[in-house]
């Protein structure tokens, strides 16, 4: 079968500067491509070369089999719509007017339009939801608005293949999922290749990834075949989280953001309640620390996270006094602890038995959270012993996770 549209071994330069290097691709009818990459890795440059905004200067691109060169421009307007990355419109057009500027490629600028073309133009108004917004001037709209009015002018174009550079980059959440749900029922009567930055958006929507880096195509398949940690780092020099999300069955991605390399082995004791330790257990397991927490009562939110988490963790039932032996085991597991992190308020009587343990060491104490005193007078006072003992308050997670670091090899 002929491809809808490809690209043989294409090179394209600006100048000297060569940004697209032996580039090849070859998409079939009726799919949905998602180009993905880092800033300047020739995204816009590749969407160009398709749509002969830009001729290649080595390799060819193809659409329905034959050399785009020789098409002439009505037909390729026809045949190719766009949306680029520009959405300002300089002259104070109506949005009704701008949609009908779609169907200039089939009828030339100056004839009428007919009832057909009317219908057409305001069946895209109504898919992009701007059919509101048809007697406002384009230069009052938001530039969300304006983004799908131009999507709108594209669809009564009525293109076979449709080459979208960030459409949903100024839209909001809602309107990124109705604009990429529109897209997708587009096909598979036509075919679409999409610029992405939201790389969620296009693992959900896409049928077909194009991961580029520096010009090149780094990985092409199936969002499950191309979206993963290792792609992704080789790509964009970054961490990335990939689970499966579990209403879509699709790869979600989380940016490893803040995460710097695992600190050597540096193992943190974690004495909390409540709630007030969920937080620092999970930031401190993502970044790579050795954890352990405790005393802590089973049905505890923190001891949930704890569990959860896999880590050694001493537990008591709920509500009962921390036994002699929970008390042995947490010595054993703050001697064996680089740094111990206390949370603040509230630490009730069920704390007691932990501060107490904590003022037979001699480790880093840190102290979470900015309350001065416990609901309880002994702990207060343990605590104020603590302070006393050059343990350090700490105000929130980012200057915990700081001071951490600080000091590991
Ligand atoms: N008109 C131009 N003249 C010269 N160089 C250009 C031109 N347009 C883009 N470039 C350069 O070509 C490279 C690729 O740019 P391109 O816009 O294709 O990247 P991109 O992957 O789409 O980036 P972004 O994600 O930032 O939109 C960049 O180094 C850019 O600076």
């Amino acid at each position: 079968m002929t491809p809808t549209i490809s690209a043989d071994n294409i090179s394209v330069k600006y100048g000297d500067h060569r940004v697209i290097e032996q580039f090849s691709l070859a998409v079939d009818q009726g799919g949905f491509i998602g180009i993905l990459g880092p800033n300047g890795c020739g995204k816009t440059t590749f969407l160009r070369a398709l749509s002969r905004i830009l001729k290649p200067d080595q390799g060819a691109v193809f659409i329905e089999g034959l050399d785009a060169e020789s098409y002439d421009s009505r037909t390729l307007a026809k045949t190719i719509g766009c949306v680029g990355q520009e959405t300002d419109v300089a002259f104070p057009f109506t949005v009704r007017e701008i949609v009908f500027m779609g169907r200039y490629p089939h009828i030339g600028k100056l004839a009428p339009l007919s009832p057909k073309d009317l219908a057409i133009a305001d069946e895209a108004m109504k898919t992009t939801n701007t059919f509101p917004l048809a007697d406002r001037l384009i230069t009052e709209v938001s530039g969300g608005e304006r983004q799908r009015v131009l999507i709108a002018r594209t669809l009564t174009q009525q293109p076979k293949i449709l080459l979208l550079d960030e459409p949903t980059s100024h839209l909001d959440i809602n309107h990124q999922i109705e604009i990429m749900d529109l897209i997708r029922d587009l096909t598979p009567k036509i075919t679409v290749i999409g610029v992405f930055h939201d790389l969620n958006l296009a693992s959900y929507f896409c049928d077909r990834i194009v991961l580029m880096k520096q010009g090149k195509i780094l990985a092409v398949g199936t969002p499950m075949e191309v979206l993963t940690p290792e792609k992704i780092r080789e790509s964009f020099s970054i961490g990335m989280m990939v689970s499966i999300h579990p209403l879509t069955g699709k790869p979600h991605l989380m940016p490893e953001y803040g995460v710097q390399p695992t600190p050597a082995s540096t193992r943190i004791h974690v004495i909390s309640g409540g709630g007030t330790g969920t937080e620092i257990l999970h930031t401190l397991c993502l970044h790579g620390f050795s954890v352990s927490a405790g005393v802590l009562a089973a049905n505890d939110s923190d001891c949930l996270a704890a569990v959860k988490l896999g880590l050694e963790t001493i537990i008591e039932p709920p509500f009962a006094v921390v036994s002699d032996k929970s008390v042995q085991k947490l010595k054993l597991m703050l001697a064996s602890a680089d740094k111990i992190v206390v949370t603040g308020m509230p630490v009730g009587y069920g704390n007691l038995a932990n501060l107490k343990a904590l003022t037979e060491v001699s480790k880093p104490v840190y102290l979470f959270g900015e309350g001065d005193d416990y609901t309880n007078g002994e702990a207060t006072h343990i605590r104020r012993a603590l302070i006393e003992n050059e343990a350090v308050i700490v105000p929130g997670i980012t200057a915990l996770m700081k001071i951490l670091y600080a000091g590991n090899p």
